[in-house]
């Protein structure tokens, strides 16, 4: 049969089943948990099942592709991998193989400041299966210049192509399951790589390392003056914000509630999203994440204004499973699945997608007055 199915299938509720039983528990509600009562990380799943795509049909489209252009580079997919902090636990090989899993499939990567391996071994390892892979930096203005100074010329130095900076955490959000089993520091041997020799004391070894402090627009303009790389905001969900943010010469955003992790009653990143394109009005591109976990939801966040989506926890768990295999099967199977989802709807390229596509899921409750059901 044209066309069957011919690689990895995708199934995110059996991956997160399978790193569960695996994971221990403590590391796994790391992974998995999100702030107060979780009411944020639901809604970033639930909100995309609440949209449905309407296919356009007769449009040809043999000729298809999923490359998407960001920041002057191409992509293979309108896909990338979101910052998660230490993936050491959930596989001995950490970054590293999430690092060759992206390059190898033509996947950007953001690395985080909370890695638990440092950022030039990162793009090391992605330059090894690729020389031209994409990686970001993604950071937390830090209480002192001089940290976040430090931080900036590490990921300068190790390669990084844009700097991601995290604008969604004040404060540490309340994250209920890690209190509940008094999960704060890093299992022996493992820290926060970047973090070495930058703060006083030890190897820094837990969420209580990484400072998360409540920086201005002002801290920002400071880093705008200390680096030529692109900066890109992550965590913007207010139109105003963006706006501000493109008028402060920001290159991209990402439109993102944390994975439900900072502010509990945030909106699901999808819901948060059609505002914020109108208001940068293409200025700047968007990128997305939150509850993507098919290739229906990648085409939905490109339709209401997204030129990519990412995903954290997938690629956790298929790393805490398969290692560097199991992340790149992951991202084989998504960029497949949207390519056929794309297809489904008419698409030949990313950029077909367009809102005029997403309806609400559900029947309307009530048909204008006088109109027959058929
Ligand atoms: C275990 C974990 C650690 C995370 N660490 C960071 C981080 O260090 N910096 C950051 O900006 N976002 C962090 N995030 C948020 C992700 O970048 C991303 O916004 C979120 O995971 C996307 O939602 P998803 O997990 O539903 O795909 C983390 C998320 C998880 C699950
Ligand atoms: O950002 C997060 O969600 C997160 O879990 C984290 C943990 C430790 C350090 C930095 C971020």
């Amino acid at each position: 049969m044209t066309g069957a199915r011919t690689g990895p299938v995708h199934d995110p509720a059996g991956a997160e089943r399978r790193a569960r039983a695996q994971l221990r528990p403590e590391h796994y509600d790391f992974i998995a948990g999100g702030a107060g009562e979780e009411t944020a990380l639901r809604e970033n799943e639930d909100a995309f099942g609440r949209l449905a795509l309407l296919p356009r049909v007769l449009r040809g489209g043999a000729e298809r592709g999923t490359r998407v252009g960001v920041l002057g580079r191409e992509w293979a997919a309108p896909l990338f991998v979101s910052p998660t902090a230490f993936h050491r636990l959930a596989h001995p090989d950490g970054e590293l193989a999430t690092a060759r899993a992206a390059a190898a499939t033509g996947t950007p990567l953001i690395t985080g400041m909370a890695a638990t391996t440092a950022v030039a071994d990162v793009v090391a390892a992605a330059r090894a299966r690729d020389p031209e892979a994409v990686v970001w930096f993604q950071l937390y203005l830090q209480p002192e210049h001089e940290v976040t100074t430090a931080l900036v010329r590490r990921a300068e130095r190790a390669g990084c192509s844009a700097l991601v900076v995290t604008v969604d955490s004040p404060v540490f959000g309340t994250r209920t399951r890690d209190l509940r089993n008094g999960f704060h520091d890093l299992p022996p041997g493992l820290a926060a790589e970047n973090m070495r020799d930058l703060l006083p004391g030890a190897a820094p070894g837990g969420t209580r390392d990484i400072a998360m402090w409540p920086a201005g627009w002002d801290d920002l303009r400071r880093l705008r003056d200390l680096t030529d790389l692109p900066l890109v905001l992550k965590g913007v969900l207010h139109p105003a914000d963006a706006r501000t943010a493109v008028e402060q010469g920001v290159d991209a955003l990402l439109v993102s509630n944390h994975g439900g992790r900072q502010l509990d009653a945030a909106p699901a990143s999808v819901e948060a999203l059609p505002a914020v394109a109108e208001a940068v009005a293409g200025r700047v591109p968007l990128l997305m994440d939150g509850g993507v976990r098919r290739g229906s939801d990648v085409a939905l966040a490109l339709a209401l204004g997204a030129v990519a989506a990412g995903v954290g926890r997938p690629v956790l768990w298929a790393l805490a499973t398969g290692g560097e295999d199991g992340v790149a099967q992951m991202l084989t199977a998504l960029r497949e699945d949207f390519d056929r989802v794309l297809a489904l709807c008419g698409g030949h390229r990313p950029e077909d997608l367009t809102a005029d596509q997403v309806v609400p899921r559900g029947l309307p409750h009530r048909r204008p007055e006088g109109e027959r059901a058929w």
